[in-house]
């Protein structure tokens, strides 16, 4: 039997996962590390412990599995997206924390940007908004305040990288200096249309070009791992971004194909093939996955709290133990109360896009409880969904969701929540059974790369069902529940 190893470095902790040559999960290995929150909305990771989860995970599944290193024969990497490291070219060493996609700290510059009238500029090339979420304006800050940094960039001492590069980069002993193109789209330098970075946004952040990587197809020659690490040379032939590689691990390969992921917050992308739709919706245009040269489009949409509302009944208000507990209450809720929350805890994002605004609950009565705010804490989750694809909709002008949904992701493991996400998206929502569909993505394609695994058609047809949702919420209820969240994000913005 031959094995693929999948690294999924996430924004809390790195899992690595063994899988066999029919796609079987064999075995996991997880490592929380620790998150660095210097100032008020400033988040960063140290990359050495994202490496050292990184190597370490890899090093305790292949244990834990009891497989032959000989035996496994590609690495795939799938990665926390945005997130930016810079790092000395001849001793692998940071020069600075990672800056992690969370983080707000470039806010007045995008603000500038955006007055001074770059969006459209932007979002022609890059697909994106102008937002701190994205690379570049994170890469800039670190140019532009660790002393020498930009002098040592144009001298080609420094190296760019998300974090999927910097892994490849320690991966192979510093070899090889590459990204995939589902990485390369969310830095807000590259040119998802033309393929290639943008000398243009390079100029005007004054970004040497020398320290980006080089973008390939998200399954290639990434190089090899060093002997010494896993017992023999492994090749890397498989690497996507976390949501990216979801969207395949579910087999969305068909334009309309639609995914969302709920962990922490949630990301839906929409397949829309070979053509980059321009969204008049706040969405972002990104690319889903490249092979053989050529990019698959999506429509992405990012909730920032999803999972983690439920963390917040359980971390702040302590009115539960185990996230699965939301369930029980949310079925004991009095019917007749109409308890809203919105979670806009960090803000909204989209398509609303207002990093300002905080969270809210409207209609309390003296007799609301954990019973209504767990209620009201899954519903929320629902409704933002519906906000992403009713927005998704407008901008194809068809019914994006005219499929069905495909779920995954820890908070999909709520039957209450994924029946109330059907009832509000009025369309049916399919939880597969592997619910680790990331670190499924990228050995698929790692596999397919080195030939071991099927190609597209025949991987399609080994997704399986757990479970279906279908909706039955009669349509007044419906439009009325969805209507009083409406108004309650007006109110939450305007307050
Ligand atoms: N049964 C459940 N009901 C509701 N939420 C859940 C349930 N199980 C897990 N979650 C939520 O899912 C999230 C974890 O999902 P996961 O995919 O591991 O996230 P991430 O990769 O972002 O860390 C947590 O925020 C947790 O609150
Ligand atoms: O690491 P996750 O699962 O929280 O995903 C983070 C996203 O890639 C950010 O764009």
């Amino acid at each position: 039997m031959k094995y693929v190893l999948a690294i999924d470095q996430g924004t809390t902790s790195t899992r690595a996962i063994i899988f066999d040559e029919a796609l079987k999960p064999v075995a996991t290995s997880q490592d929380e590390f620790k998150q660095h929150f210097p100032q008020s909305g400033w988040v960063e990771h140290d990359p050495d412990d994202l490496w050292a989860s990184s190597a370490g995970t890899c090093r305790a599944v292949i244990e834990r599995a009891g497989v032959d290193p000989q035996n496994i024969i590609s690495i795939g990497i799938t990665n926390q997206r945005e997130t930016t490291v810079v790092w000395d070219k001849s001793t692998g060493q940071p020069i600075y924390n990672a800056i992690v996609w969370q983080d707000r700290r470039t806010a007045n510059y995008c603000e500038e940007l955006r007055k001074a009238g770059h969006s459209d500029m932007f979002a022609d090339r890059t697909g994106l908004l102008v937002d701190p979420y994205f690379s570049s304006t994170k890469l800039k800050w670190i140019l532009d305040h660790v002393d020498g940094a930009r002098e040592r960039a144009r001298r080609g001492e420094l190296l760019f990288g998300t974090v999927d590069t910097f892994l490849i980069w320690k991966l192979t002993g510093g070899k090889v200096h590459a990204t995939d193109a589902t990485n390369a789209a969310r830095t807000m330098l590259y040119d998802i249309r033309k393929g290639r970075w943008s000398s243009t946004i390079c100029a005007l952040f004054d970004i040497p070009m020398e320290m980006l990587p080089e973008v390939k197809d998200s399954a290639a020659d990434f190089g090899v791992s060093r002997a010494d690490l896993f017992g023999r040379e492994i090749p890397i032939s498989g690497v996507a971004g976390d949501q990216q590689a979801a969207a395949l691990g579910q087999a969305c390969f068909e334009p309309g194909m639609l995914k969302a992921t709920y962990g922490t917050g949630c990301f839906a992308l929409l397949n829309t093939g070979d053509t980059p739709v321009q969204s008049k919706n706040r969405l972002l245009t990104t690319i889903a996955y490249q092979l053989d040269g050529k990019p698959t489009y999506a429509l992405e949409g990012s909730i920032f709290i999803a999972g983690a509302v439920v963390q917040w009944l359980r971390d702040g208000l302590r009115i539960i133990h185990e996230a699965s507990e939301t369930q029980p209450l949310a079925e004991k809720a009095d019917p007749m109360q109409n308890v809203v929350l919105v979670p806009a805890f960090t803000g909204l994002g989209a398509p609303y896009w207002n990093p300002e605004c905080r969270g809210s609950v409207f209609g309390l009565t003296r007799n609301s409880g954990p019973n209504e705010l767990a209620k009201a804490a899954l519903e929320s989750v629902a409704y933002q969904t519906r906000d992403l694809l009713d927005a998704m909709t407008s901008d194809i002008g068809s019914k994006a969701d005219k499929s069905v949904l495909r779920v995954d992701g820890g908070m999909s493991a709520s039957n209450w929540a994924m029946q109330f996400l059907a009832d509000i998206i009025d369309g049916p929502v399919d939880r597969p059974q592997i619910l680790e569909t990331t670190a499924l993505g990228v050995a698929w394609l790692a596999g397919m790369q080195v030939g071991a695994m099927p190609e597209r058609e025949e991987f399609a047809k080994l997704w399986a069902l757990d479970r279906e949702f279908a909706p039955q919420m009669n349509p007044q209820t419906r439009e009325a529940k969805y209507a009083a969240w409406k108004r309650a994000v007006e109110c939450t913005l305007a307050f």
